[in-house]
């Protein structure tokens, strides 16, 4: 290994469900991908199989930077940042907002520095995408103070979304126009761009809000927790639990929160538990498409909204008044491009790309980072 092989870059993506990494490589002005993998679940030993992963990988090049995807930024990164101890602890301090992922997030950060210490870390945001929003669309009906200390909508899944916004342009005329990104995944979320920016979105302050998700809750009535913590007793442990593990298509369907298992269950649960999801993903497009001043695109994107043609079809038949018309064959075979030529509304099915982000921005930063 010499100082001028070429760089490369680690970037690990640690969401609700499992890790997905990938090693990039430079290769003249393009960085490219070497490697691209998921490892199930949370801990050290998942780490360990990913580093042994981006080792094996990244020869002839050197590891040059690390990034990874930090699902709660708070207000204070509308862009990539340097991992810095500082930054380490406001990320610990954002664990609560993000159970799910922030605590996961971190521990990559940690053990990387333990196995490589000096070498620079990155923290790409989830929530730099939507930090323009417009503040109307920020603010919840709560008084002042509130918003002052930072209870305001910040929403997540930007990482993907800023892929969206990034490859859409090369295959889509409209693609500055107004788009609505459905991204459904483990966790879900929708997105309203315009101009490629996001203008709304469904996820608020926590990744809890918007659409139901496989063992999250999505947009409940604030009465609801009121009723469960008082007339309940329910603790807020028993109750992150309930909201965040034991809800969404799993809770609701009593079987299995993945997708692919329900659409295969006879059981009316499992029909029932899907026809919530696509009931309030057709009702978000709606009121995104509000929020947007109208819709010239809709993309699905997440390992649903890449693989599952059944539910495509089923949203795009109720979003049939916002001028959707799918082409079923394109749908049938994931497209890319869905839209039949009739429909004024163009669709397309894109594979989520959170890692390519990453690398992109820890390049960028790690560029700017004396070595
Ligand atoms: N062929 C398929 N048909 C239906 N659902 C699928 C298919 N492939 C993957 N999925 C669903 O995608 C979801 C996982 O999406 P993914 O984006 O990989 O999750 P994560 O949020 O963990 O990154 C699961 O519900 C899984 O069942
Ligand atoms: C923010 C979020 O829900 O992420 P994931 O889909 O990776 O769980
Ligand atoms: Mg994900």
């Amino acid at each position: 290994m010499t100082d001028n092989a070429a760089k490369g870059y680690a970037c690990i993506n640690a969401g609700s469900s499992s890790i997905k990494y990938a090693v990039y490589v430079e290769r003249g002005a393009d960085l490219v991908a070497t490697a691209h993998g998921q490892v199930e679940g949370h801990g050290p030993a998942q780490l360990r199989t990913i580093i042994g992963q981006v080792e094996s990988h990244l020869a002839p090049a050197r590891l040059a930077a690390i990034g990874h995807r930090v699902v709660h930024g708070g207000n204070n990164h509308a862009g990539p940042a340097l991992v810095t101890p500082a930054l380490l602890a406001e990320l610990q301090a954002l664990a609560p907002l993000a159970p799910l992922h922030q605590p996961h997030n971190v521990a990559g950060m940690e053990a990387m520095a333990r196995l490589h210490p000096g070498l620079p870390q990155v923290a790409c945001f989830d929530t730099a995408f939507h930090l323009g929003n417009p503040r109307v669309a920020r603010l919840y009906g709560l008084p002042r103070a509130c918003a002052d200390e930072g209870l305001l909508r910040y929403g997540f899944h930007g990482l993907s979304y800023t892929h969206v916004a990034d490859s859409l342009p090369a295959i889509e005329p409209r693609a500055r126009g107004r788009v609505v990104v459905a991204h459904l995944g483990s966790g879900a979320s929708m997105c309203a761009m315009v101009g490629g920016r996001s203008v709304a979105t469904s996820m608020g302050f926590s990744a809890l809000d918007g659409l139901p998700m496989a063992t999250r809750c999505g947009a409940l009535d604030p009465g609801l927790v009121l009723h469960l913590l008082r007339a309940k007793r329910m603790t807020p442990d028993a109750l992150e639990r309930l909201l965040y593990r034991d809800s969404g298509l799993l809770g609701l369907s009593g079987i299995s929160g993945d997708m692919r298992t329900l659409l295969a269950s006879p059981d009316p649960a499992a029909r029932e538990a899907v026809d919530v999801f696509v009931y309030r993903i057709a009702r978000e497009l709606g009121s995104l498409a509000a929020a947007a001043g109208g819709l010239d695109v809709l993309v699905f994107t997440g390992g649903i909204g890449e693989h599952a043609a059944d539910i495509r079809a089923r949203v795009c038949a109720q979003a049939a008044w916002l001028g959707v018309r799918l082409d079923a064959d394109a749908n049938a075979t994931h497209g890319p491009r869905l839209h039949a030529p009739d429909s004024a509304v163009a669709v397309w099915a894109l594979p989520a790309d959170e890692e390519a982000v990453i690398a992109r921005e820890t390049k960028q930063v790690a560029d700017a980072y004396p070595s």
